[in-house]
Order: structure tokens, then sequence, then C-alpha cells
């Protein structure tokens, strides 16, 4: 699976804490997150991450480009709902095509810890014939 991980300042610890807590189960998929978020989890992790640009500067929207293709399986993106954001534009865009794909996205840790329950369990095996079998190909 294509997993993932965005997180806003403020949510970062919380992020690295999830990832940590569920690293064995995520190193078996091949990740990918925005800058900072990507750095911060790989200084605590052993996991490999392809880390896309810092959210603010289009990380978000390079990762909805892979939303967009129907590429991206899981997104955990920890947002901070408290704090403006300069980039909200990209955020939305990211969500909406989320919704466009049908793409599962935790926004708060309670929902990321039910997604990567499912993930777990083989949940998402449904994603696979969704690669397999893209329209065009
Ligand atoms: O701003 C972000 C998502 O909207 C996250 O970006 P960073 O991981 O680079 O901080």
């Amino acid at each position: 699976m294509n997993i993932a991980f965005i997180a806003h300042d403020r949510k970062k610890e919380e992020m690295v804490n999830f990832v940590l807590a569920y690293e064995a189960v995520f190193e078996g998929h091949t990740l990918y997150s925005t800058g900072t978020t990507g750095a911060r989890i790989m200084e605590q992790t052993d996991l490999q991450i392809h880390r896309f640009m810092s959210g603010p500067l289009g990380g978000d929207q390079q990762i909805g480009a892979l939303v967009a293709e129907n590429e991206m399986d899981l997104i955990i993106f920890l947002r901070d709902p408290l704090m403006a954001q300069p980039h909200e534009p990209d955020i939305i865009a990211l969500l909406r095509l989320c919704d466009v794909q049908g793409i599962p996205v935790a926004t708060n840790i309670a929902t990321g810890e039910l997604l990567v329950k499912a993930l777990q369990r083989g949940d998402f095996a449904w994603r696979e014939l969704v690669h397999k079998y893209k329209p065009g190909e």
C-alpha cells in the first residue's frame, strides 16, 4: 500500500508517537510524507519515507497529484484545527481529491488508530484491485 503522513507543526509530535507505535505495521508499505513531517518521522524511526516538499511550499499538492491518479491508498493527515495555515487552499484541495477518489484519510489520531488497525487486519485489500484494474490500462 502507498501511505502518506502529513502533520501540521503542533501535531508533529503526536504523529511521530503514532508512527512509532505502529512502526511494525508501516514498515511493509511504501511511505510518503510532506517534507518536515517525514524528516521528523525518519529521525525517530527506522522507516524509509519518500519526502515531498514542505506543505506550505507545495507538498500537499504533490501528494494530491498521486491521489488524483488514484495511487495513494491511505493518508494520515493530522491537521491543526486551531491554527490558520497559509496554504489552506492546498489542504482543502487535497481533502477534496481524497473524496473524489474515495481514499481513506484520517484527519485526527482517533481515526488514524482505526485505519491502522484496519490496515493490520487486511481491510485495505480492495485497494489492490484499484491498482490492478485502473481505467485505461
Ligand atoms: O503543512 C503541512 C501540511 O499541510 C505539513 O508540511 P510539513 O510536513 O513540511 O511541515
